[in-house]
């Protein structure tokens, strides 16, 4: 057979037009920890890249999504924002602790029961087996408000090394408040779940699908909010 230029099409052969897309891996993240601590504001800066005007309570669980780019792989990060009032989480326990890949456990800088309330929450994950073995992290939220912090860092990091979790005070609302000490890098909240992202990616590969016909959305009965437009609409928990 003669073979002229570069390239040779067998029938039956793939080509790059019919190779299936690739899979998108998704990263689910759970954040945790008390009522009002901030874990809506949070996730939502990391997905929309602001803070959100107005949040309420959250019901059940909400879950937001950011495809980020780690090394040349296009990766999802998946947040799913709990509910920290007990009787609005009851019911929706059970999903969110599946198939879970790291959890961020969340407290409240200015709000010392918010801390205290910490063992109380890893043994929740403890008891839905979330072993150590999947990586955590620890945050303070609200490190803006300076001059009404009641937890120290001391503290802080007291607990986290007893637990062998990595630290991170930050602030949902003012990343770069002056003097803010760890407030004071601006891009804090993105390099809290991109950390967490990286050393996910590191570790053996866990692949979830991607769910077909959509991506994102929420368990929240009472409201949606949309991430930075790569689509949140809709129920599409398959993954969990
Ligand atoms: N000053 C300041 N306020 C914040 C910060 N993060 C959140 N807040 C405020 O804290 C309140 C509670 O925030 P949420 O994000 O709704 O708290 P949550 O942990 O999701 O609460 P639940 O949904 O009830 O579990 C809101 O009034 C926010 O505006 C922050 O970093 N600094």
């Amino acid at each position: 057979m003669a073979v002229s230029g570069s390239s040779v099409e067998f029938p039956g052969s793939l080509t790059s037009s019919s190779l299936p897309p690739p899979r998108t891996r998704i990263f689910k993240i759970i954040v945790i920890g008390d009522s009002g601590v901030g874990k809506t504001c949070l996730t939502y800066r990391f997905c929309a890249g602001k803070f959100p005007e107005k949040t309420e309570a959250t019901i059940g669980v909400d879950f937001r999504e950011r495809l980020v780019d780690i090394d040349g792989e296009s990766i999802k990060i998946q947040l799913w924002d709990t509910a920290g009032q007990e009787r609005f989480r009851k019911s929706m326990v059970q999903h969110y602790y599946r198939n879970v890949h790291a959890v961020v456990f969340v407290y409240d800088v200015t709000n010392a029961a918010s801390f205290r309330s910490l063992p109380a929450w890893i043994e929740e994950c403890k008891q839905h087996a979330l072993g150590t073995e999947v990586p955590r992290i620890l945050v303070g939220n609200k490190c803006d408000l300076q001059d009404s912090v009641q937890v120290g860092t001391d503290v802080a990091q007291q607990f986290a090394d007893a637990h062998s979790m990595p630290l991170f005070e930050t602030s949902a609302k003012n990343p770069n408040s002056p003097g803010g000490g760890s407030c004071g890098n601006s891009d804090h909240v993105e390099a809290i779940f991109m950390t967490v992202a990286h050393k996910l990616k590191s570790q053996k590969p866990l692949v979830l699908s991607q769910p077909p016909g959509g991506s994102g959305g929420t368990i929240n009965l009472s409201r949606v909010m949309n991430d930075r437009g790569e689509g949140n609409t809709g129920w599409g928990c398959s993954s969990c």
